[in-house]
């Protein structure tokens, strides 16, 4: 396998992971949607689903099989035969099918879950590499809730499922728990204990119990992870997983990290649409590159800044993820720059000492109503002029 060692695959997980939120769910043909929007994004993967889990699952990865044509097209598994077969059988039609399976890892799943022992659960992810490689090359193997587990142990399964064929090595932090720094020491120890580990890519795969998930995936790449799983507006599992547009826009604004992705990132915006319309799942305001705020500017201190110029505050250009415009809000906190710019707007321009006596009469609408529109702004200056 050639990889160039700066490009970082984007592995999307939004109708997996992100499909099992409650009140997610979607038909075949809302998943076939989404799939040829991560498609045109430039997604690298695109988890489809859980074949073995109901026969609805099992017909959209056989649909999305058929009509996604570049990205690889991947259905999740657990580490037993049965799983496995109807896996391979839902990918029959892909163009570039991969198996993820997989067992835990920690200590604790191995034994709160499983009921058994290391060298068991070794053995039975060795077994489970080896049979999905009987019916595809690209096999990726999940060491579940590696953020708790033990390292050296960790090390020695990955050295074993490498070795039995794994091509890509999937380190989840399954429940949310590592710190960024040691995510990432668990991605460079792997990197360097592991003897075979330049055969295989490591992918991350973090959860945002505790709001790290993306600062934690960034670790991971850092340290030497190359396939990031994600889901567009961070939806997933409890408290949810890595954001796709997040990484993204980290990697292209810290270039210093010399680490590339082959998204379009100007279509973030529509398809963080896509997802919330489809799956009924708003995006807080305040979310980070596609929430309603992530580009308004409220205060007078900051829309005085912004006006100036936009660097002040603005480190992405909307435009960069296809955001319409950045907007200035007129509240209580604004000042008479963010008037100005408004009342200029609508057509109003007023002298300074007009300005003033307009700000005084703003200032006591705006802090009996939660926001100032056009029609407000066109009264308060009939008022004054009359
Ligand atoms: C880390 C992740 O796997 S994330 C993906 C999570 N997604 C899902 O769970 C959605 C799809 N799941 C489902 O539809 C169902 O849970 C099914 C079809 C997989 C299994 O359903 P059931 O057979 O009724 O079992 P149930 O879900 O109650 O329990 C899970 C069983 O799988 C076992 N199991 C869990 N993970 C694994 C694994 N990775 N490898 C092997 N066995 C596993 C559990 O130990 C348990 O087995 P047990 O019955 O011997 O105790
Ligand atoms: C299936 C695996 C990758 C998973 O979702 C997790 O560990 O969170």
């Amino acid at each position: 396998m050639i990889h160039d060692p700066n490009k970082v695959y984007i592995f999307d997980t939004t109708l997996r992971d992100g499909e099992q939120v409650p009140g997610c769910q979607l038909d075949t043909n809302q998943k076939v949607e989404i799939a040829k929007s991560l498609e045109l994004l430039g997604v690298d993967v695109i988890e489809a689903g859980f074949p073995v889990s109901s026969p609805g699952d099992f017909n959209s990865v056989i649909e999305l099989s058929k009509a996604v044509n570049d990205p690889i097209i991947c259905a999740l598994t657990r580490a037993n035969k049965n799983d496995i077969d109807v896996a391979a059988d839902a990918l029959r039609y892909a163009k570039r099918p991969r198996i993820h399976t997989g067992i835990g890892s920690s200590d604790f799943h191995i034994k709160h879950k499983f009921n058994s022992t290391r060298e068991d659960i070794l053995a039975r992810a060795v077994e489970a590499v080896k049979y999905a490689k009987k019916y595809v090359e690209d096999v990726e193997f999940y060491a579940e809730d590696a953020g708790r587990a033990d390292i050296e142990f960790l090390a020695k399964m990955v050295e074993a499922v490498i070795a039995a064929g794994a091509t890509v090595v999937n380190i989840p932090d399954t429940n949310g728990y590592c710190l960024p720094d040691q995510y990432g020491s668990k991605i460079l120890f792997l990197k360097e204990n592991v003897k075979n580990i330049d055969n295989a890519i490591i992918s991350v795969h973090c959860h945002n119990d505790l709001g790290l998930a993306t600062a934690n995936s960034i670790a991971g790449l850092q340290n030497g992870a190359r396939q990031v799983e994600c889901t567009i507006n961070g939806i997933g599992e409890r408290a949810g997983n890595t954001s796709m547009e997040e990484v993204v826009m980290i990697l292209k604004t810290h270039k210093v990290l010399g680490l590339n992705t082959s998204i379009d990132a100007t279509q973030f915006y529509d398809i963080s649409h896509t997802v919330r319309n489809q799956m009924n799942m708003p995006v807080q305001p305040n979310k980070a590159i596609v929430g309603a705020n992530a580009f308004s500017h409220s205060s007078g201190i900051h829309q005085d800044g912004f006006l100036k110029n936009r660097e002040n505050y603005e480190i992405i250009k909307p435009e960069d993820v296809g955001f319409p415009d950045a907007t200035i809000v007129l509240t209580a906190r604004s000042g008479r720059h963010a008037l100005k710019h408004h009342l200029e707007r609508l057509g109003h321009k007023l002298e300074k000492e007009h300005l003033d006596i307009v700000y005084k009469q703003f200032l006591v609408l705006a802090d009996s109503k939660q926001g100032i529109n056009d029609t407000d702004l066109n009264q308060l200056v009939a008022l004054h002029l009359a």
